[in-house]
Parts: structure tokens; C-alpha cells; sequence
């Protein structure tokens, strides 16, 4: 059985055309004028891009003394609906460590999955057992391991234990990310409000100044540097933190920066408002900034200093939010945005003009299969590739409600956006698995995992580097030496 999509103009990152796929099983077999298949998927008005890959989400996550209640099953469906076909989700280790929370990770998702995934390990200590284990993780496909340096007391690791673990990670030819806020400040600063009366949600923003997370990512970098990896920066949020990483791409190091679509679109205006619940429910870390900071995140986009645009999808209920009435610190941290990515970008940063298609199809899936290393398979229209697609409509339009979404949340922090730009067909692995005139449900246990090897070439080439300029003994004849020596 093929199918072959018809009539539309394919959207990549480096060009667009008008062209047919045709597709076999799981991948793309052809691509060009006059294809048949047996089944046709229409095309006509519309573009075909590479399905989204969100490269940053928290589902079912134990966070804050409670539980993500985005599910699996609930998240995944309500990517395919927004045109992404792959999400890259972080496992927390427990009490066994890295193996059985992986293990416990895997079999959700290969439960209740309806597109495919992988997996971000964190490292939250330092130890000869976790040394070990991170062999064991890249064995199994996972080549990023997370550091936060905030949440202190509970994820935060210390500078010596993220120099040791990115060291381990450039001999693993892994990729380290970093969720960069300078966690002694935040909780330093939590105490302090908390001491002036300041109990609501806006405390959490002021405990977290652009200024943390500037400091913090300008430490992440220069610990990747002294300890010859590439790193890439999570959840990129504010103009201090962009310079940081601008100014180590310039002097040459390999630094990723990944702005969040909720960064890019709401602002700290939202904490002042008289709503506790409103407010609560846009806690995130880092918080939403100001104008100026959103600016310099899309002008990151267009430049090329930052690659990426995730979602950090870390959704808890109202309820959930509420654990933290009368204390700040409590509130759970996180908000969603899996379903709605792909359309907010599309419509505020193509239909505006901000960024090109093309642009749109980088950052949302051709860069970010490129730097966790599973492109072309994924990311691409190639033949050979996954038939992972969506045709977009650029002209269908909806309203953003909580009413209307797929997620389990009862709110949304993008209620009342007007998009335009959606997808028409989802297709993962070459099935349709959104259709937006028929409507669609949940398919659990169609997403497989993605294994995302290791980057030999590059730590090979940070190897060699680092070993060519390494410091030297300096050799001096007797005669230049003091006497006696
Ligand atoms: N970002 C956030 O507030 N919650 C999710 C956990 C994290 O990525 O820091
Ligand atoms: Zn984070
Ligand atoms: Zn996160």
C-alpha cells in the first residue's frame, strides 16, 4: 500500500518547490512531478513540511512534589494534531538512577505514544555510578544528558559536578544541555520576598532576573569550553543569556541556544495580574521576560545564533497549581504548548514576516534533528527519510481554548490566540495520524523510539583541537635555568 501526497509545494529548510512524495511503508520512496500511489492524500493550496520535532517536554514527570499530568498518550495526540511528530522527553532519575528510570520512561511511551519519541537523560549528581551508567544511556540511544543548575535541594547540580559530567559527555561523544539559572541566587532571592511580603506568583518572576540566567549560562559555556564539549542551552528566555551564547559562537564554540514559543509570545505582564490563577498558571522558569528580551530571541532566530524552538511542555492542572497558594516557591513550575507550537510560530513569525518558511522549518525541525544527530531520517524530505509530514494549510484558521484542545490541561496560556496555519494531514512514519476534516483519535503505542547515536566526529574534533593547544611544559636549556637547579 502507498501513498502519494499530491498537489502541494514542499517546504524545506534550504528551498521550496512544487513537487509529489510518494510513500512506502515507513519513508519516503520518491519525490517529484506525476506520482501515483494507491492512496492519494491531497495537497492542493497547501505546503508539505517535515513534520515538527519538539526537542523539549516533560510528560508525566514526578516535579515539585507532584506529577506532570500531561500524559503520554494526551501529549502525543495533541502533537500530531499541531503538525509535530516527534517529541525528545526528559527522564528524571529515581532512586535506582539512570537505567530503571530510562526503563520506566520507555515503557510508557511505547504504551501510549502515537508518534515517535526519544529521550534527554538528566544527571543530578556526580558519582562513580553515574559515570558508569551514562555509557550504558548512550548505549541505548539517549546521546544528551541534562544539567539544571537550578532547583536547588532537589535537581541543581554544582559546577564541579557539571565539569565532570560534560567531561564524561565529550568522552561519550555526548551533547550536554543546560537549564541555566543561577540556583543559589533564585533561592537566596525566593527568601528574600518571601521575607517582604511578596507571597503570589509575581515573586517567582522577580526571584528570577534576566540577570541569573545571564550569569549562569556564561558559567554553563565556559565549564564546556575547559572541558571540550559542544552545550546547548534549554529554554533560552532572556537577552543576557542570548549574549552569552552570541558571543561564545563567535569566538568559535559550539553552543546551541533554544528559545521557548511561550518566550517568544507572552510577557511578564501576566504576573501582575489581579487573577492568582492566571498568574500561577504562567509560572515557568525562566518566567516570562519583557519586550526587549522577546526581540532579541527572534532576532536570535533570523541570525543564526539561537536554533531552536521547543515548547519545555511541563503541564499541571489548576489544581496543581494551587499547591502553591500563599508561597511562591511552591507553585509547580511549568506550562504547555506541544499542541499550539507549530501554528504560534507559523502565524507570528511567518504571517508577520519575521522570519521565511524555510526559517520556520529549521527551527522547528531541520536544526534540531541536525543537533541531536538523527537527521536526515528525521527533519527532512529526502527519499529514504521517515515519512514523518504535515500539509499545512496556510489559509485554515482557529481560535486557541482550552475548550478545544487536545491536551488534558484545563487551561491554556495562549486562550484566545488567533492563528492561521494549521495542519490539513499529520502523517508519522507514512500513517495518517491527524486529519483535520475527519477528525482523529489517539493512536497508543504507534510512536516507536527514535536511538539517537553519539557525535564521534565532533568529539574527535574537540579532541584533536584541545590537544593541539593544550598547555605545554616549557623545555629551557640548562644555561637559562638558575643555578643549582
Ligand atoms: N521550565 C519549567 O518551569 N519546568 C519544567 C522543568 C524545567 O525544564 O526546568
Ligand atoms: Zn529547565
Ligand atoms: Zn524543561
Amino acid at each position: 500500500m502507498s501513498i502519494v501526497i499530491k498537489g502541494g509545494t514542499i517546504v524545506a529548510a534550504d528551498r521550496s518547490y512544487a513537487a509529489d512524495i510518494l510513500i512506502e511503508g515507513d519513508t519516503i520512496a520518491a519525490i517529484g512531478p506525476n506520482l501515483s500511489g494507491d492512496t492519494v492524500i491531497d495537497a492542493e493550496g497547501a505546503y508539505v513540511l517535515p513534520g515538527g520535532i519538539d526537542p523539549h517536554t516533560h510528560l508525566e514527570m514526578p516535579f515539585m512534589g507532584t506529577t506532570t499530568a500531561e500524559t503520554w498518550e494526551s501529549g502525543t495526540f495533541a502533537a500530531v494534531s499541531g503538525g509535530t511528530t516527534m517529541v525528545v522527553d526528559f527522564v528524571i532519575p529515581g532512586e535506582g538512577g539512570m537505567l530503571p528510570a530510562l526503563d520506566l520512561w520507555a515503557e510508557r511511551a511505547a504504551r501510549q505514544a502515537s508518534c515517535d519519541y526519544g529521550f534527554h537523560m538528566s544527571v543530578t549528581g556526580w558519582s562513580e555510578q553515574i559515570f558508569g551508567d551514562m555509557e550504558k544511556v548512550v548505549a541505548r540511544g539517549v546521546n544528551t544528558f541534562k544539567h539544571f543548575m537550578a532547583y536547588k535541594g532537589a535537581l541543581m547540580v554544582n559546577d564541579d559536578e557539571m565539569f565532570g559530567s560534560f567531561t564524561r559527555c565529550a568522552q561519550l561523544g555526548a551533547l550536554p544541555l543546560v537549564h541555566a539559572e543561577n540556583g543559589d541566587l533564585v533561592a537566596a532571592l525566593q527568601q528574600k520576598y518571601l521575607a517582604d511580603g511578596v507571597t503570589g506568583p509575581e515573586g517567582h518572576s522577580y526571584s528570577r532576573p534576566p540577570a541569573v540566567e545571564g550569569e549562569a549560562t556564561n558559567r554553563a559555556i565556559m565549564i564546556a569550553d575547559a572541558a571540550g564539549v559542544p552545550v546547548y542551552i534549554v529554554h533560552t528566555s532572556s537577552e543576557e543569556a542570548h549574549e552569552a551564547i552570541r558571543r561564545a559562537r563567535q569566538a568559535g564554540q559550539r553552543v546551541y541556544g533554544e528559545p521557548l514559543i511561550q518566550h517568544l509570545l507572552l510577557d511578564d505582564s501576566v504576573y501582575a495580574s489581579p487573577d492568582w490563577d492566571f498568574a500561577a498558571q504562567r509560572v515557568m522558569s525562566p518566567p516570562f521576560r519583557d519586550k526587549r528580551h522577546q526581540e532579541s530571541l527572534w532576532a536570535g532566530l533570523v541570525s543564526g545564533s539561537l536554533q531552536v524552538v521547543a515548547t519545555d511542555h511541563c503541564a499541571f492542572t489548576l489544581a496543581q497549581k494551587q499547591l502553591g497558594r500563599g508561597d511562591f516557591t511552591r507553585i509547580p513550575n511549568g506550562t504547555g504548548g506541544l499542541e499550539d507550537r507549530m501554528s504560534l510560530l507559523w502565524h507570528n513569525g511567518v504571517g508577520t514576516g519575521r522570519i521565511t518558511m524555510n526559517e520556520f522549518v529549521a527551527v522547528t525541525s531541520t536544526n534540531i534533528a541536525q543537533i541531536l544527530n538523527i537527521y536526515p531520517r528525521k527533519g527532512a524530505i529526502l527519499p529514504g527519510s521517515d515519512a514523518d509530514l504535515v500539509v499545512w494549510d496556510p489559509k485554515a484558521s482557529k481560535t486557541i481554548t482550552a475548550a478545544g484542545q487536545k491536551s488534558v490541561i484545563d487551561y491554556n496560556v495562549f486562550e484566545g490566540h488567533k492563528v492561521t496555519g494549521l495542519p490539513r494531514y499529520t502523517l508519522s512514519r507514512g500513517a495518517v495520524v491527524w486529519d483535520a476534516g475527519r477528525g482523529s483519535s489517539p493512536q497508543p503505542g504507534r510512536g516507536q523510539h527514535v536511538a539517537r547515536p553519539a557525535f564521534p566526529a565532533v568529539s574527535r574534533a574537540y579532541a584533536t583541537w584541545k590537544e593541539l593547544v593544550a598547555p605545554r611544559p616549557v623545555n629551557r636549556a640548562p644555561e637559562h635555568m638558575p643555578i643549582g637547579v
